[in-house]
């Protein structure tokens, strides 16, 4: 199998980690960055060849000659540019995955040769350390058997989740975008415990230590999240006088996700 990685940067670059860890047997990984220097870079951390488009221009086309699956990952605004550059050269049988935010189906087809086979996912950076949460959903020519082997594909790297499309912008603003929510918790939790007259060395410890507890016990069977937090609140005690001042949470969480979601769908209509 030839896999093609067009735009090896963040996510793609993290994709491409967890499959070299599966040791996928018969499977040949090829790339492309823009920048030679990028291109090098690339190169060094995955020990593959890639290209620099900017340097060869031929470097995409040259990728994705008898490709199975080509991964686009570069920015959302360059991806029917790129597609257009490729699409007369891409092989009938080639199934081109997207990984890129809120470009739909509907975009990238109109650019493409008719027929070809189209997956657009949404994966986030945990798939960097093998605990990413890929949500994909099938293009118009894409059929069953298609979509199962990208969903195999993408289930060596990461978690995956087939959804219908028009849950796509949703997902991302869950689980896409949903890591710097998390993110942003331990900076803010790091903060209040240096504030509460921790040193930050010690406050970043214990912050850091228990989100990654609290997600394993998500994480184990029938972890319910509610029941967990019930676990750790004693009537009266400290977690009761905390949860407290975090009430406006949920109602902000909410508004954090619905935001994200509309962004993607107002990023699709400015692509348009
Ligand atoms: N970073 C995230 O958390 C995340 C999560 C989900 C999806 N995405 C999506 O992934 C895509 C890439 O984001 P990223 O964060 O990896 O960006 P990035 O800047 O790290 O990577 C983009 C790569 O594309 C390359 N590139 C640009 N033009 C090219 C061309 N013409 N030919 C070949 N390579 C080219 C660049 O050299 C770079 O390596 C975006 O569409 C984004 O929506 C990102
Ligand atoms: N990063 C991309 C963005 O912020 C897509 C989801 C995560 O747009």
């Amino acid at each position: 199998m030839k896999i093609a990685f067009l735009g090896l940067g963040s996510m793609n670059g993290s994709i491409l980690h967890g499959l070299q860890q599966a040791n996928l047997p018969n499977t040949t990984f090829v790339a492309t960055c823009h920048s030679e220097a990028s291109a090098a870079r690339a190169a060094e951390t995955y020990q593959i060849t890639v290209e620099a488009s900017g340097v060869n221009p031929d470097a995409n086309l040259a990728a994705i000659e008898s490709a199975d699956v080509v991964l686009i990952g570069v920015k959302p605004a360059q991806v029917t540019g790129l597609l257009s550059e490729i699409a007369e050269d891409l092989e009938p049988k080639t199934i081109v995955v997207s990984v890129a935010a809120a470009v739909t189906v509907a975009q990238m087809e109109a650019v493409l040769k008719p027929g070809q086979p189209v997956v657009r996912t949404m994966p986030n950076t945990p798939t960097q350390v093998g605990a990413g949460v890929i949500g994909l959903c099938a293009g118009t020519n894409t059929n069953a058997e298609q979509l199962k082997s990208v969903q195999e594909l993408l289930d060596q790297a990461a978690q995956t989740v087939v959804v219908d499309e028009a849950q796509m912008d949703a997902l991302t603003g869950v689980s896409g975008s949903g890591p710097a929510y998390v993110f942003h918790f331990a900076e803010t939790l790091i903060k209040a415990g240096v504030e509460a007259g921790l040193d930050e060395q010690t406050a970043q410890e214990l912050a850091i230590g228990t989100i990654a507890g609290a997600a394993k016990m998500l994480q184990q069977d029938n972890a319910d999240p509610e029941n967990l937090r019930v676990a750790v609140t004693s009537p009266n005690g400290t977690t009761e006088a905390a949860l407290r001042q975090l009430a406006p949470m949920g109602e902000l969480v909410e508004k954090a996700v619905l935001a994200a979601r509309d962004r993607a769908a107002e990023i699709s209509a400015e692509l348009d």
